[in-house]
């Protein structure tokens, strides 16, 4: 097993009129390949910005971020766009899809931007549509659908170059009960295809599914627990119960 996110003494620092905000304070950690983590924390505590400073969607302050032995830090824009194309998958709160384009066509376009065969392609967003039960809005307008809906369509179109890690920030969050567990199933099952996962999440049911959780508070990571693979869905009740007790003992 090889390490695909090494990540040493990273901070964060936001300087918004004079006042800094040491957001990120020496986060040191690292994802084995096939890994799925949650970071878990209160509101504030800085997990959103550790996914965009990991991902290299945000620069650092200090620090050392590597994927698969590069360091991103010393990539240049086009480089990092490259890898975030080719390797690495997002579904994050702001979701960035091109509102000229229909559900349908964000979703295909960068596995056309990776340079796929357009019919492989499409085959391939067709797939992961009706597995999260959207293949209806194919045609839509972003602008025509609900959020949900929209959720979901980025989860499809952060697999669809079959990412080796996906970064996902509270992946559940404008779901109803039956879409979240559709959108966990594919997280699942893009882990077990070998996809590596770190996600944000408040939901101990969500986190629950995950291998490891880390909680972060105040910008540094105050425990990390091992729950393991999930091998069986009878195994959630006893993972969630563990889960809980450990965040409270965390203060959650
Ligand atoms: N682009 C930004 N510019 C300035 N400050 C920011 C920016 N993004 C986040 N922050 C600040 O960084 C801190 C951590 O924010 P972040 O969104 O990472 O927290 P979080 O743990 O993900 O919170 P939540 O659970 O509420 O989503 C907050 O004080 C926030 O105001």
């Amino acid at each position: 097993m090889s390490t695909i996110l090494s990540v040493k003494e990273l901070c964060k620092t936001y300087i918004i009129k004079k006042y800094s905000n040491n957001v990120l304070r020496n986060v040191s950690f690292e994802l084995e390949e096939g890994d799925f983590i949650t970071v878990m924390g209160p509101s504030g505590s800085g997990k959103s910005t550790l996914l965009y400073t990991v991902s290299g969607m945000d620069s650092m302050t200090s620090g050392k971020v590597e994927f698969n032995g590069r360091d991103i830090g010393s990539m240049n824009r086009k480089d990092l766009a490259k890898l975030r194309l080719n390797e690495m998958g997002f579904i994050f709160q702001q979701m960035y899809m091109m509102k000229k384009l229909c559900v349908f066509d964000n979703i295909v376009l960068p596995a056309y931007q990776a340079g796929t065969d357009h019919k492989e392609a499409n085959k391939r967003a067709e797939g992961l549509m009706r597995s999260l039960d959207i293949i209806d809005i194919s045609e839509h307008s972003i602008n025509e659908v609900s959020g949900g809906q929209l959720q979901r369509a980025c989860l499809c179109r952060a697999l669809i170059n079959s990412p080796k890690l996906l970064f996902a920030d509270e992946p559940t969050g404008a779901l109803n009960s039956k879409a979240a567990a559709d959108v966990m199933n594919q997280l699942v099952n893009a882990n077990r295809s070998g996809a590596s996962i770190m996600m944000v999440s408040h939901s101990i049911k969500v986190a629950a599914m995950s291998d490891k959780v880390i909680y972060l508070m105040d910008g540094d990571i105050q425990g990390e627990l091992e729950l393991g693979k999930l091998l069986d869905d009878g195994e959630l009740v006893s993972r969630e119960r563990r889960l809980s007790s450990w965040l409270m003992e965390q203060g959650w």
